[in-house]
């Protein structure tokens, strides 16, 4: 299951969510008594159903919940009985599953699907494309469904800024393919359930008519579909937005000063070849699309393609998932251009992260930078919700586990054994990135060398430094960097005979790596940050046997599964993590044991097919029941119906409201949102004057302004009109022809206001540009342009003032004040 955010908000009213021109509409139709509202009345609903009864039933579905509704609702029919499909078929995958033992390394012959990573290329992570195309298999039969029900795979476009294969032109229309390695790539390969076409970059520039083509045949055998980019993209999109801007970025990473400069000064030409290159994925995806496909769109390389695909179809389903951690929204907020990317990536239906927190930073990066409404369900914006969850990725455990049988690998273990015999090995496998802490790594290496001699010939580390992104200089300078450090401790610490560090600049062959991961007696993992690490889990995959030690920083995804049976570290602490290699290369076999009992069921469970398939269903499901609920939102006035039936009648009542539905919003020139004290004193918009007039002097029509407002401000805004005013929510009445009335009690009850006013001005000095009103009959706190802070305010600030003002207990104030509480809408709290 996707793990939902636990941001319990109270239901917010929408009444007053009228910053905007549809909001404000829609206000003044829920708000007519008699109109819309009630024509659009939907049956009641029938004791006893759950929600979701409930809510086929409010949308016309019969009380035995047939899928027979009273309208036509074809796509919301087709969508629900497959939702319903789904689940009858993720109910029997779950009991089959259950039925299945875990596979142990030994209970099958030798693997069929491992694919062998070879050397070469620019990042020199790739294979031969051993394994076939990853497209085509059928759904199998499920048993728990009739033969009508059993259908063809879903067809999942997966689009990422790799293929998962990189081309070498090896004539004109000539290519080798060889399979890139990556956390991503080896997660979606695991994937089998859908029948899925991949789109993305080949990782090679052709230009020319004949190598395209012949290019785009030899990848569509095996379902990828190539994106083009030009040399220049590839360098101010990829290497420049993606790498240099990004992704230090979303990895809490600063640049160096002249590198920030440099990027400030090129940041505007990298963001246009984003957009460019993000328009180019969707062509293609566009070309490719048939109705009903699942677009699952991934990564910080596409932020923007969800936004252009629904520009071209609003009905698309698309998810999107960020692979990398999602910062803080106070580190996020200093990227320059960083609503446009926030607002792209909300056209999504459905947005995926690793963890809980990054989704949690996502959200309040929504509610802080553009101001929208953060719910349990995800962002909000105007009643149209976009999903927000974390589906942490697996592996694919099962190709690990049956790689240890093959033979291939087994010789690879004895060769491995005969050479480090007599010393642990502890080992290291990252891409050579800032990111993952290589250099922190070593020199807790050699804090732990240095303060535990006895050690020195007896354990080695071997660290595998994948090349990576090598065109960008960050990466350039970290490689220097690292081969110096590694230099000083072999020069210190090695002897004729042996070093201490087995440093390698390349990647390894599958089965060179799973021979490795098998044989080693620590996992070192110290990344500064990283958005899961599959390494670790490929290791626990790899470790039934020898029940190794996985020591892992904290600020890897990872460390939120797999918490329980590593040793978690903070890499930059260099003594913590010298003591940790102390802790694991001499913990007891019980200890590891079960460490490795707790990691290894997570590993074999929580996989790759299972974090797909959650994610796919996930998206299907929001789309549902983003149908649903738009079914229950009343339709837009009809106008021309509504002009009609004026013209027609002959008594005509008009009653509206003032502030913030005929008020101007005053934008200050340069500045984001409104003016606060420019809009504080509230005008009747400039446009609607003349329109008044005439309705004022139409002698069927008569106009009443009801609003929260005081006497003397509709007094000012509407005195000059010949109509009817109603101040203080209907407190008090005047014609203004006439005098105030009033329909106050005569004994009103006012002795609350000094004590609830001291709670209120409490709660204003902490909340910046919030004011407090005081009205003759009514209090009114007003944080409407505390928009960073509205989130947290209506999270905390609105519970704590209800909780502070019943705990005053004052005489006859709940009777009289509590349902007087109904002003806790979006901007402001009225008692
Ligand atoms: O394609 P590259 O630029 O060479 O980079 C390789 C991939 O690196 C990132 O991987 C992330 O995805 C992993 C799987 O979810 C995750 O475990 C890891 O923590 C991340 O760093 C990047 O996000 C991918 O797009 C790249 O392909
Ligand atoms: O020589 C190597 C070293 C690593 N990998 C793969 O690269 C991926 C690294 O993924 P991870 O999530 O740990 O980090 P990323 O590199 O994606 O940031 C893992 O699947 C490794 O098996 C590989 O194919 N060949």
């Amino acid at each position: 299951m996707p793990y939902p955010l636990s941001i319990k908000l109270p239901e917010a009213s929408k009444e007053e969510d009228c910053d905007n021109d549809s909001a404000h509409r829609r206000f003044s139709i829920s708000s007519t008594p008699g109109g819309l509202g009630s024509r659009l009345q939907l049956p009641s609903r029938p004791v006893s159903l759950t929600d979701e009864e409930a809510a086929l039933h409010e949308l016309g579905y019969g009380p035995n919940l047939s899928l027979t509704p009273s309208f036509s609702t074809s796509r919301v029919e087709r969508l629900l009985r497959e939702r319903q499909l789904r689940r009858s078929n993720s109910l029997y995958n779950l009991e089959s599953r259950e039925n299945r033992p875990i596979k142990q390394p030994g209970d099958d012959a030798a693997a069929g699907g491992a694919s062998g990573v070879g050397r070469g290329g620019a990042d020199g992570r790739r294979a031969r494309a051993e394994e076939g195309p990853v497209t085509g298999i059928k759904f199998e039969s499920t048993g728990a469904l009739s033969a009508k029900h059993v259908r063809e795979k879903q067809r999942l476009l997966v689009v990422a800024n790799r293929l998962p294969v990189s081309a070498t032109r090896k004539g004109e229309s000539s290519w080798a393919l060889e399979l890139s390695a990556g956390g991503l790539v080896s997660a979606l390969l695991g994937v089998r359930q859908f029948e899925t076409r991949w789109i993305g970059w080949p990782g090679v520039n052709v230009q020319d008519d004949k190598g395209q083509k012949s290019l785009s045949s030899a990848l569509e055998e095996k379902g990828f579909i190539p994106v083009f980019l030009d040399e220049e993209t590839v360098d101010q999109y990829y290497n420049g937005y993606c790498n240099n801007v990004l992704w230090p970025l979303f990895h809490y990473i600063g640049l160096q000063q002249e590198d920030r400069l440099a990027a400030t000064r090129s940041l505007q030409s990298q963001f246009s070849a984003y957009k460019r290159a993000n328009r180019l994925f969707a062509e293609v995806v566009l070309s490719q699309y048939q109705d009903g496909d699942v677009v699952w769109c991934h990564d910080y390389h596409l932020m923007f393609l969800p936004k252009f695909l629904k520009e071209a179809n609003s009905r698309m389903k698309l998810g999107w998932f960020l692979h990398t951690p999602f910062p803080s929204s106070e580190i996020y907020r200093t990227l320059p251009l960083r609503s446009e990317l926030l607002k792209a990536v909300l056209t999504a239906d459905l947005i995926g992260f690793h963890t809980y927190d990054y989704a949690r930073h996502f959200v309040s990066a929504c509610t802080r930078i553009l101001g929208l409404e953060g719910t349990p369900e995800g962002v909000e914006d105007q009643g149209k919700l976009t999903r927000v969850a974390a589906f942490p990725i697996g592996i694919d455990s099962e190709r690990f586990i049956k790689a240890l049988e093959t033979d291939m690998v087994r010789s690879h273990i004895q060769k491995l054994r005969g050479r480090f015999a007599g010393r642990k090995v502890m080992l290291g496998v990252d891409r050579l990135d800032m990111i993952k802490g290589i250099p922190q790594k070593l020199l807790a290496f050699e804090k732990f060398l240095e303060e535990s001699p006895e050690w020195q010939d007896k354990v080695l580390l071997v660290q595998i430094a994948v090349p990576t992104r090598t065109d960008v200089h960050e990466y350039q300078r970290l490689t220097s960097q690292v081969h110096e450090i590694v230099g000083r401790i072999n020069g210190r610490f090695g002897t004729l005979g042996t070093v201490p560090i087995h440093h390698l600049d390349r990647s390894l062959e599958f089965h060179e790596l799973c021979a490795l991961y098998a044989i080693t007696d620590v996992l070192l993992v110290t990344s500064l940050r990283d958005g899961m690490n599959l390494v670790s889990y490929e290791y626990v995959a790899c470790q039934n046997t020898k029940k190794g030690v996985l020591i892992l920083s904290e600020f890897a995804g990872a460390a939120q599964s797999l918490g329980a049976g590593a040793i978690l570290i903070n890499p930059w602490n260099i003594s913590e993590v010298a003591a940790s290699i102390e802790d694991a290369l001499t913990m007891k076999e019980v200890e590891r044991k079960e460490r490795h009992r707790h990691n290894f069921m997570h590993v074999t469970t929580h996989t790759a097919q299972v974090w797909a398939d959650t994610f796919v269903s996930e998206l299907n499901d929001t789309i549902v029941e983003a149908e649903l609920r738009t079914l229950r939102i009343p339709p837009w006035l009809p106008l021309e119906k509504a002009v009609e039936k004026f013209q027609e009648s002959k008594n005509r009542l008009l009653i509206l409201g003032f502030n913030a539905t005929m008020t101007a919003q005053v934008e200050a020139p340069g500045r984001r949102g409104p003016d606060q004290i420019k809009e504080m004193k509230l005008r009747l918009h400039a446009g609607l004057k003349d329109a008044f007039n005439v309705l004022c002097m139409d002698p069927k029509t008569t106009m009443v302004i009801l609003s929260g407002s005081e006497r003397s401000v509709l007094d000012e805004a509407f005195g000059e009109f010949n109509m009817w005013l109603a101040a203080e929510n209907g407190m008090f009445l005047r014609h203004t022809q006439g005098e105030w009335m009033t329909t106050m009690p005569e004994h009103l009850n006012m002795d609350w206001v000094e004590s609830v006013q001291l709670v209120f001005d409490y709660f204003c000095e902490r909340t910046p540009r919030s004011y407090v009103e005081a009205r003759e009959t009514s209090l009114v706190w007003n944080y409407k342009y505390a928009a960073p802070y509205r989130q947290a305010i209506v999270k905390t600030t609105r519970f704590n003032i209800t909780a502070s003002i019943q705990m005053l207990n004052l005489e006859g104030f709940r009777h009289e004040t509590c349902c007087n509480i109904y002003g806790l809408v979006q901007s402001q709290m009225l008692l």
